[in-house]
């Protein structure tokens, strides 16, 4: 039996403009696992996954109803404070996206933001998650350096300490591996394995061989449905629904 989700998501429904994107979605994602979302092209997994901190809230025309809840609060509510919630759950993009600034700014960018001003906390913190995000060696000597000049894995680590910096619960990661090499996308896989013990991490992939290698639930998601959820392994060995099953089969997708 899971623990209580730390994200329940129920009767999820999203437009943009006319357009349905979402259709009654109903998902627990459980705390210190990690959930992937797959689908091919267009199936609503980013529209999903942004709907977990609110990215979507600035588009244009869009609609939401039903209900996601971060550990029993009620996320849309208007007196959520969204900086608040983007400081609990984090989000990594496809493209490493550091700021033009340095390896140590960028990192100390977040928690500036929330008010630590001592020298000698934000060494630490930057050090700290740094190291969360298994970059500290490679960049330790040349931490005044620009994050433009890191190779794009070591700038995607960056972003991941970037995210860690703030300390936040949950870190969703949108793609966060298809702009990189295979030896950068394994050293964050390997990173994410590590990751899960003190953070919940929600990913979205187009990467079937990653789902299973790194996530421990996994949600297929077809025409803005969620179609099946389940135990990564099974819902690979024994798909519960025939369009599971044609999927990962490479049947179609
Ligand atoms: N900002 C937007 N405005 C209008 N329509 C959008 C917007 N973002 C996404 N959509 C539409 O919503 C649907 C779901 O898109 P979404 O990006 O969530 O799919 P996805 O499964 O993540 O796709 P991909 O794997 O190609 O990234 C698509 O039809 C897409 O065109």
């Amino acid at each position: 039996m899971d623990a209580r989700p730390i994200i329940a998501a129920r009767d999820l429904n999203l437009w943009y403009g006319a357009a349905q994107a979402l259709y009654s979605v109903d998902m627990d994602i459980p705390e210190k696992q990690v959930t992937a979302l797959i689908g091919p092209s267009g199936c609503g997994k980013s529209t999903f996954l942004k709907t977990l901190d609110r990215m979507n809230d600035l588009v244009p025309g869009i609609k939401i109803t039903g209900s996601v809840q971060y550990r029993g609060t009620e996320i849309y509510d208007s007196k959520v404070d969204v900086t608040w919630l983007r400081k609990q759950i984090g989000m990594v993009f496809q493209k490493p996206n550091p700021f033009p600034m340095s390896i140590y700014d960028n990192i100390a960018y977040g928690p500036r933001t929330h008010g630590v001003r001592s020298k000698s906390r934000l060494d630490d913190v930057v050090e700290k998650s740094l190291r969360g995000a298994a970059i500290w060696d490679e960049v330790k000597d040349r931490l005044k350096k620009s994050a433009l000049s890191l190779s794009g894995g070591q700038q995607q680590r960056v972003c991941i300490a970037r995210a860690l910096a703030v300390e936040p619960d949950i870190l969703l990661m949108d793609e966060a591996t298809s702009a990189l090499d295979p030896i950068s996308t394994s050293k964050i896989e390997d990173l994410i394995a590590d990751l899960k013990k003190d953070y919940t991490i929600v990913i979205v992939t187009h990467n079937m061989q990653q789902a299973t290698r790194v996530s421990d639930k996994c949600a297929f998601f077809l025409l803005g449905r969620l179609i099946e959820f389940g135990d990564t392994t099974e819902l690979f060995s024994v798909p519960r629904d025939k369009r599971t099953e044609d999927y990962i089969t490479g049947r179609f997708g």
